[in-house]
This record gives structure tokens, sequence and C-alpha cells, in this order.
């Protein structure tokens, strides 16, 4: 369902916004006229190609040059999910580590897996049961400093009691909650602040 509801939204802005990046075919067909007009390049070329694999979705490629036939075979592999081509788009693929799995599975790999010491952000705005197991795991990972900020979304609609009652009489957060309307509509919701004394 949400694949289904995010296609219009990543049809909407590649209608209407520039793109941060090029189509691969279009980068393609760039480099193969470069070099058949104006400079010889060791690429495996548009007449060699890639045509004789299909679907691949592991792949090594060995020497990669200039990066010719990384996009080659890169276009080949199976769709991108919806949210890495939104942030692509907005040509922020070098700042976000999207991570397509549970986050209790996660939160305990983050300093092993991408070097991270502690958040100062967590904006948590995910199912509504994992608010307070995660934000637990988070605390015991030690992945939180003094200043370190929660913010959550939902808190009133659809809500999240249980974290709310957590973080409202934890002595190690100050909360603070700010009203507003869920996404949309006049259904009151809001966001709350909670700031990791330590
Ligand atoms: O902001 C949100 C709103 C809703 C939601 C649910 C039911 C409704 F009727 C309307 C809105 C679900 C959400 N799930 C995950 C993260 N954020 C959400
Ligand atoms: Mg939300």
């Amino acid at each position: 369902w949400h694949e289904i509801i995010m296609e219009p939204i990543l049809d909407t802005l590649t209608q209407s916004t520039r793109p941060q990046r090029r189509p691969s075919q279009r980068v393609i067909q760039a480099i193969d006229q470069f070099c058949r007009q104006k400079e010889w390049a060791m690429n495996v070329g548009d007449e060699k190609g890639m045509h004789h694999v299909v679907n691949p979705a592991t792949v090594l490629e060995l020497g990669t040059y200039c990066g010719y036939s990384t996009v080659r075979i890169a276009s080949l592999l199976p769709p991108t999910p919806i949210a890495r081509q939104i942030i692509a788009w907005a040509g922020l693929q070098d700042k976000v580590q999207l991570v397509e799995e549970a986050s209790g599975d996660w939160i305990p790999k983050m300093r092993t897996e991408f070097g991270v010491e502690t958040f100062d952000l967590v904006f948590l705005d995910h199912w509504k049961d994992r608010y307070l197991p995660d934000t637990k795991l988070l605390e015991d990972c030690g992945l939180l400093r003094k200043g370190s900020v929660l913010l959550a979304d939902n808190v009133i609609f659809p809500g999240t009691p249980e974290y709310l009652e957590y973080v409202r009489s934890s002595p190690q957060y100050e909360s603070q909650y700010f009203q507003s309307h869920l996404e949309y509509t006049k259904v009151e919701d809001g966001l709350e602040k909670s700031v990791y004394l330590d």
C-alpha cells in the first residue's frame, strides 16, 4: 500500500521539479557520444554493452574506471525503493543512509555498522508500538547524549500513550508538547519534544 501511495508522490516530483540527477540512459549516451566523437576511453561501450545479463540483483564489478559500466549495470538492478528515489531526486543521497530493516534489529548495530557515537536528533514517526521500546533501546545502547532530542510525531493521533507517559514522567527527559493537527486535516495531533538529560 505504501509503495502504491508513494508512487504518485514521486511522479509529481519528477513532473514538477528539476532532477538533481540525470536518468542513467542519458548519462550513458552522453559518455558514448563524447568517447566516439571527442576522446576515446576504455569503457565497455555501447556495442559490447551489457545486453548479455538479465535482472542481476547482487553484482561485483572489478574495474570501475569512470563509472560508465557501473551506471549501465546499476540500471539493470531491481527498482529502487520510492523513498530512495525521492531522496536522490532532492540531491541528498550522499547525506542519507537508508536502512530497510526493523528499527529494533538495527539500533544495536548503529555503532558497529555506521560508526555512530550518539544521535543529536531522533525523529520517531514509525509504528506507534515501537516508540517506547526503541527509545529504551537507544538509551541502553548508549546512543543518546546529554542534549539529544527525541522528536515524536502522532503522540495524540494515532497516539502513543505509553511513550508519552514514559518521557513525561522520566527524570531523564525534559519534555514539551507542541499542539498541532494531523497532517492535512483538522484532527488534533502534535509533536512531543523530549531532551535527554543523561
Ligand atoms: O503521521 C501518521 C499518521 C497516521 C494515520 C493513521 C490513521 C489515520 F486515520 C490517519 C493517519 C499513521 C502514521 N503511521 C506512521 C507514521 N506516521 C503516521
Ligand atoms: Mg507521522
